[in-house]
């Protein structure tokens, strides 16, 4: 029964989602153009006249297609809005925000396009002549929320007559998912496929394609048994009896959906809500398996369930319960998989090379996006955690290839992937987005020699998790600092197989054997900066920014990551004090650079997080070692001084410090292509700035962007990253002797692992340069 509170959510969310739904614009979607149309000629280009180029190529062979449009990456995703959720025939035009959902799905983990088009088209035929008359806009078709049986009609013609793959994500996407969940499942329960009965709720388009899914992977007609509204599907019903529903028709005088229960080892409920009251689950067979996937409200809630019977497994269609089986997890890396390949159809093969791939991810070690999606607490294989949660990233890593692979093998692609490797790159870029920008560092670090990376946050869940990667791919060797018990505990809990001792070593603050060493070297650095015997033994046993950089110092580490908590000038005083300033580079006078990666592209920035307010000499400075980072990324450095003032249009104080630091970088860095001072879209537009200044030795996009104040720069940075959804990699410190990080609280376990990279490079580089040439 729903009680007060529930009602009250529901109440809540309903709000919510109205709200979210209209504002600020209303729906889901907009379509953004992939190509500048900034002047005549791209006019020319882009339609009349130039427009008829591609039209003549495609004519020629239409397989150009996929080189000349956005066919390739498109999906239609097409409802009549006869089944919509659970919500039943609500028509087409109310099935929309559904349809946008999808749309918006496909893109997020996917990067694939989608049209939605509801269609007022409640009859078999008129709906197959409206969505194969659709073939030359897309890549594939997504059948969505059509009622059963005529859904089952429908894709039949429609996957004769297009030769692009049509998939109705309610059948196959559902039955992908729920397969997965029942092998994983049936491993907990110590049960064989063979031999267990399923009983269903729903015998419509999701149900029946998740039997004939199960049956092919073993599970005996005979122990299939089907139930709807009208109750069990039995031999001599007349009601709602169609060919799709016949194999699973029984010989019996069962009627309920109670009388056919007992001893089931599996419910299947694709149905309604509220369909399985809790005292039926008593006559569920032991460990049973109970999937309540009705949308938005399940079969029976899963506490309901759980408090009827504490040894199930219960999975639901829903994101705020554990072991969401939904088919989100399937339909967007189903369709890259078969798009990138140019799949003509979703055949069983691809189906299965799903099922396999969903199964196994969830076997694998967990990952830090994983555990966030699930609300900080780890996911670990068992029970409650039988699939993947849909924010896992490595979904679309392992999806997409096995079904292109299993397209290729099986003679429908079109347009086979010739080098996998540079096809799971290309997908690593998608999910991590630092992929290209990284990828020299990354491949730096792991061919030379280990570099040893200490982290001063070593109890932190993030430091625990990037220092697994970091191990497994081999970047570097990491040396945490944090008390053993702390960190055990957390390392189990976390599910993490890495272990202090044998993988990486673990300093213990509160009790190391080189304690004293450090509160000397301590007191030797700080002696003349007011730090006393007594605070010195303090900050080393309490500090752990201290340790570690007194560890780097001591050469006990190559390099240093801290700054996970507390704010960031303590962590720098510290690092300043006992790292200091490497040859060159004046005193007090480090400095950050801050990387954004998003759909645009890399931009960095400095300095966004020490000097308050530099001198134009620190501003040149700054801009020199920031260039001489960027190098270490592969990329030519391009720098543009900014200010309020564009080449010379005002004389404010910061605009003529800005065009000092242009003047001295001239003459100290002459081969750096930099110039200012100039407004920042005059910065990041060649035909912008040559409209202003056509004589600036800034050439192209500037990617180094150098202002005049912390304010500025930080801000920047801040609301860069907001608007472009960008990846934050940094900030990086500029100017230590020797490699050493402050991160920010707000970075990911994925960010240590790539500072941890960049950290490894500068000592890489650092050890080469001490070495005696010849
Ligand atoms: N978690 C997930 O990923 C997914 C969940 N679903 C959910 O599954 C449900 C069915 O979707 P779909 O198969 O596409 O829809 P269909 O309309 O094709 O099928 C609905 C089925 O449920 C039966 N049913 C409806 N109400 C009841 C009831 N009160 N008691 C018993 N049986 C009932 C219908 O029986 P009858 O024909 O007699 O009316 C029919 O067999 C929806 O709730 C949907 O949200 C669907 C796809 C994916
Ligand atoms: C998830 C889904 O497709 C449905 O409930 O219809
Ligand atoms: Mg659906």
């Amino acid at each position: 029964m729903e009680g007060d509170s529930t009602k009250a959510k529901w109440a809540d969310l309903e709000e919510a989602a109205l709200h979210f739904h209209r504002y600020p614009t209303p729906g889901k979607l907009e379509i953004q153009a992939t190509k500048a149309l900034g002047n005549q000629r791209d006019l020319a280009l882009a339609y009349s006249p130039g427009v008829a180029a591609p039209c003549l190529a495609i004519q020629d062979d239409p397989a150009t297609a996929a080189d000349y449009t956005a066919r390739a990456n498109l999906v239609g995703v097409v409802s009549n809005g006869t089944a919509v959720l659970g919500l039943g025939n609500i028509g087409p035009l109310a099935s929309k925000p559904v349809m946008e959902g999808k749309a918006v799905l496909f893109k997020k983990f996917a990067g694939i396009d989608v049209f939605d088009i509801e269609i007022d088209a409640p009859g078999i035929d008129n709906m197959v002549q409206t969505i194969a008359a659709l073939e030359p806009t897309f890549g594939g078709i997504n059948l969505e929320d059509i009622k059963a049986p005529e859904c089952f009609e429908v894709e039949e013609q429609l996957k004769a007559r297009m030769s692009i793959p049509v998939f109705h994500d309610d059948q196959h996407g559902t039955a992908i998912i729920v397969a997965a969940a029942i092998l994983n499942g049936l491993e907990f329960a110590g049960k064989a496929i063979e031999d267990i009965k399923v009983v269903t709720s729903g015998a419509g388009a999701a149900a029946l394609a998740c039997l004939n899914l199960l049956v092919l992977l073993g599970v005996k007609v005979d122990n299939i048994w089907v139930t709807d509204r009208h109750g069990v599907a039995y031999k001599g019903r007349t009601e709602e009896m169609d060919r799709w529903k016949d194999p699973y028709v029984k010989d019996t005088n069962a009627r309920t959906l109670s009388d056919v229960l007992p001893g089931a080892d599996v419910f299947l409920g694709l149905s309604a809500a509220g369909v399985l009251k809790p005292e039926m689950l008593a006559l569920m067979a032991e460990k049973p398996l109970i999937l309540a996937l009705a949308n938005p409200n399940p079969e029976i809630m899963p506490d309901v369930a759980r408090a009827a019977r504490p040894d199930a497994m219960i999975c639901t269609g829903r994101s705020d319960f554990p072991n969401q089986v939904n088919n989100v997890l399937c339909f967007p890396y189903i369709f890259r998989g078969a798009l990138d390949c140019g799949a003509s159809a979703i055949n069983e093969e691809m189906k299965m090379a799903a099922v396999r791939a969903i199964a196994a991810l969830a076997r694998e070690e967990p990952s830090d996006v994983a555990a966030r999606a699930y609300s900080g607490e780890t996911p670990i294989f068992g029970p409650e955690f039988l699939i993947p949660s849909p924010f896992d990233p490595r979904l679309i890593l392992r999806i997409a290839p096995a079904v292109a692979k299993a397209a290729q093998e099986t003679g429908v692609a079109t347009r086979p992937i010739a080098d996998m490797t540079a096809y799971m790159d290309k997908l690593n870029r998608f999910v991590f987005r630092t992929g290209l920008v990284m990828k020299p560092v990354f491949s730096t670090a792991k061919a030379a020699v280990s570099k040893r990376v200490i982290y001063a946050d070593g109890e932190d869940e993030r430091v625990l998790r990037a220092a697994q990667v970091v191990l497994e791919e081999g970047i570097a060797q990491p040396i945490l600092i944090g008390r053993p018990h702390v960190v055990e505990v957390r390392l189990k809990r976390h599910g993490l197989s890495i272990r202090p001792g044998r993988d990486f070593e673990l300093i213990n603050p509160e009790d190391d054997p080189r304690y004293r060493h450090y509160v000397d070297l301590f007191i030797e650095l700080g002696g003349r900066r007011g730090i006393t015997q007594e605070a010195a033994r303090t900050m080393v046993r309490t500090h752990t920014t201290v340790i570690a950089a007194l560890a780097l110092k001591r050469g006990d580490a190559d390099a240093m990551l801290c700054g996970l908590e507390g704010r960031f000038a303590r962590h720098l005083r510290n690092v300043d004090l006992i790292i200091g300033p490497r040859a060159g580079v004046k005193d007090h006078e480090l400095s950050t650079l801050s990387m954004l990666i998003s759909q645009r592209g890399v931009l960095f920035l400095t300095d966004t997080h020490v000097c308050v307010d530099p001198t134009a000499e620190q501003i040149a400075e700054m801009t020199v070692l920031a260039s001489e980072e960027i190098k270490r990324f592969g990329i030519e450095p391009r720098a543009a001084l900014l200010s309020l003032s564009d080449f010379g249009s005002r004389d404010t104080q910061s605009a003529l410090k800005m065009r000092q630091a242009a003047a001295i970088l001239a003459k100290i860095a002459p081969d750096l292509q930099c110039d200012g001072e100039m407004h920042a879209d005059t910065a990041l537009s060649e035909q912008l700035r040559q409209r202003v200044y056509p004589h600036s030795r800034l050439k192209g996009e500037a990617n180094l962007l150098v202002f005049p104040s912390l304010d500025a720069a930080n801000i920047t940075l801040t609301a860069l990253q907001a608007t472009l959804d960008a990846l934050h990699v940094g900030p990086m410190l500029l100017g230590t002797d020797k490699p050493a990080h402050i991160l920010t609280p707000s970075v990911t376990s994925r960010g240590v692992v790539n500072m941890t990279a960049l950290a490894a490079v500068e000592a890489i580089h650092k050890a080469q340069a001490l070495q005696p040439a010849g």
